[in-house]
């Protein structure tokens, strides 16, 4: 919800940014503010994915220009484990699978890394397993997918929902959902978005990247923004959204076309 004078979150300017040499990010603006929902929508390849990455710190992405600040400091001289440890959550499009690894040491783990940086003592793994317990009724999860290995053999749907399950649990300042909507059936996608809206707080926010209106009908953004060829170059309310379900995006790219001349 937007808020007068609410705390800047996420400070982004004329980020450019590749990968292999090749430019994807090419001047890139957006600002976020406490208790904010922003989605990012945009074509096939305009860069949204990229962008999620170079945020949350993958080694494969160089920066080449531009700013990041998050809560006041420089983003790009932070690490990228301590950028997850200083509240940034990234929920992949397409989640890993980390066979040998069961899914409550893999979250209890980041969990605890997390209260560590924060110079909070552990949670043992009694206290712990009672937290997880709570965290599951969030997303409406079996309990008998933390003995499994992380995501291994999880439907795309249940990685999906096992994501929102980690966040959850580390409840971030900044979330960023990338696709979190894809393959999720209607009841999944009801009880993943219900999941959101119960961990989105004054205090933090959320940036949801979605190709589909549908997920902005459960969880209602602030601001909708149009990513093209690396940089946002459309910004709207909900409405947008609805627009764009119903006019594609080559409007847009007209219109931006009009404005550069
Ligand atoms: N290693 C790479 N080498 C060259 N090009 C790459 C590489 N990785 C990504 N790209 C290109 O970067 C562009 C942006 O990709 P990105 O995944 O950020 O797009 P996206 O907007 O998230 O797309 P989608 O909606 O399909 O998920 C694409 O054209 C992609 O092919």
């Amino acid at each position: 919800m937007i808020q007068e004078n609410s705390e800047v979150i996420l400070s982004v300017k004329d980020l450019t940014a590749e990968v292999d040499g090749v430019s994807i990010l090419k001047g890139l603006n957006l600002e976020v503010k406490a208790g904010e929902i922003h989605a990012i929508m945009g074509p096939n390849g305009s860069g949204k994915s990229t962008f999620s990455k170079v945020l949350a710190g993958h080694p494969d992405y160089t920066v080449t220009g531009g700013e990041i600040t998050y809560l006041g400091q420089n983003l790009l001289e932070l690490e990228a484990e301590d950028r997850s440890r200083s509240g940034i959550f990234l929920a992949f499009q397409y989640p890993i699978e980390i066979p040998g690894v069961s899914n409550l040491d893999f979250l209890r783990v980041a969990y605890n890394s997390k209260r560590k940086f924060a110079g909070l003592d552990e949670l043992d793994t009694f206290d712990f397993e009672d937290l997880v317990q709570q965290k599951l009724d969030v997303v409406q999860m079996n309990p008998a997918f933390l003995d499994r290995s992380v995501n291994e053999g999880f439907s795309g749907g249940e990685k999906k929902r096992n994501e929102i399950l980690q966040m959850a649990l580390l409840e971030p300042k900044l979330a960023i959902l990338d696709e979190t909507d894809s393959g999720l059936d209607i009841d999944a996608l009801r009880i993943v978005s219900s999941g959101v809206n119960q961990l989105t707080t004054p205090d933090n926010a959320v940036v949801l990247i979605t190709h589909y209106q549908r997920l902005l009908d459960y969880i209602v953004p602030d601001y909708v923004h149009v990513m093209e060829g690396g940089q946002i170059v459309t910004t709207g309310g909900k409405e947008l959204a609805l627009e764009l379900e119903e006019r594609g995006y080559t409007w847009i790219r007209e219109e931006a076309e009009v404005a550069a001349r």
